[in-house]
């Protein structure tokens, strides 16, 4: 797979990030130096991915702490709140932001000697988040790779690559995992309208690991289900709900209605940090509603609709849990009931 990183913390206390923007015709990196940058680069998609999202607030949040002068650790937790409450506005759907966020405000609050110390441990737990991260997406590629056969035809949506994570990527891991152990999968890859993830992201990285990658728009999805190409349908996620309902791109859940037509398995493969038991069920799960520029002046230099046409431009739907044939953790393979298996599965009841 890629050896690009999409995310890293320098040094000097800056974090750098790969513009995934402008893949794949250009390959360059942001250096972000306070919240206001990296608010607006996740806001713009220079890093998406809900784990890639959650790796760069905390090192985002980072990174404004230390441009701070505190008398007081008082100060410093203040001045944490702040910033929280700023990056959690960028995008709301993708949960690891939060849970990226919580995990620095834990460290935050702890009881430590000076402003010194709690600024090295909330170093310390960023570079833990991003590290922890490359591990978990390579057990759940691990995990995955089980539920799949060596030529396998996979059909994938938007982009759960390395990019979009520390490493390895959710959705794309045990495509990266099984090409490197002789696998000869053919990948099908939905272009992703209207930002074109899966064409400028997702066929890119598959190509850079001589993955056999087909580009396909979103409405050719039932003709090759149809043509026997697809075995295997596999997606990365947003956020989950306790009862298994999964928040994911835009087109996803008509994937899984297509699948369950054809009677091709659909996995969603996330890592527990996208899991929110807060939310009982996908209906709990906040939808963003982006410009619908996205959709009318996106890609082609002539206009792509009509002046002043009405828009509508979710980012994302949720399938429900009887869709889904099983939801692949860094702990293994969940299957329905999710109510019950996914809380049993994380050792919570
Ligand atoms: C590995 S999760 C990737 C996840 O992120 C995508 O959304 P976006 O490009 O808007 O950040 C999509 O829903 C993917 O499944």
């Amino acid at each position: 797979m890629s050896a690009i990183e999409s995310v890293k913390l320098t040094s000097e206390d800056t974090l750098v990030i790969l513009d995934q923007t402008l893949l794949p015709g250009e390959i360059v990196y942001r250096t972000l130096t306070t919240q206001e940058d990296v608010w607006q680069a996740i806001v713009a998609l220079q890093v998406r991915g809900a784990p890639a999202i959650g790796i760069a607030a905390a090192y985002g949040a980072y990174v404004e702490l230390v441009r701070h002068p505190y008398v007081t650790v008082a100060e410093l937790r203040q001045t944490f709140a702040n910033v929280k409450a700023y990056l959690l506005s960028s995008r709301p759907t993708a949960v690891n932001l939060a849970w990226a966020l919580e995990r620095l405000e834990k460290i935050v609050q702890q009881p430590r000697a000076n402003v010194e110390d709690v600024l090295q441990a909330v170093r310390t737990e960023a570079e833990a988040i991003r590290t922890e991260d490359a591990q978990v997406c390579e057990v759940i590629g691990r995990h995955a790779l089980t539920l799949l056969k060596k030529e396998d035809g996979i059909l994938t949506h938007c982009n759960a690559g390395g990019i979009a994570t520390a490493k390895y990527g959710t959705a794309l891991a045990p495509l990266f995992l099984g090409n490197e152990q002789g696998y000869s999968f053919r990948v099908y890859a939905d272009e992703t309208r209207p930002l074109l993830q899966g064409a400028r992201l997702t066929a890119w990285e598959l190509q850079q690991a001589s993955i056999d990658v087909t580009l396909i728009c979103d409405n050719m999805a039932s003709i090759v289900m149809q043509q026997g190409k697809i075995d295997a349908v596999l997606v990365g996620c947003d956020r989950v709900a306790a009862n298994g309902d999964t928040a994911n791109k835009i087109g996803t859940s008509g994937l899984a209605i297509l699948a369950n037509h054809y009677g091709i398995p659909f996995y969603v493969c996330a890592p527990t940090s996208t899991i929110d038991w807060s939310c009982q069920t996908g209906a709990d799960i906040e939808i963003e509603e982006r410009s619908g520029k996205e959709i009318t002046d996106s890609w082609y230099e002539q206009p792509m609709a009509p002046p002043a046409v009405k828009t509508y431009n979710p980012a994302f739907d949720v399938t429900d849990n009887a869709l889904i044939t099983a939801i692949i953790t860094e702990h293994g393979i969940v299957r329905p009931a999710y109510k019950e298996n996914l809380a049993e599965h994380l050792q919570l009841t």
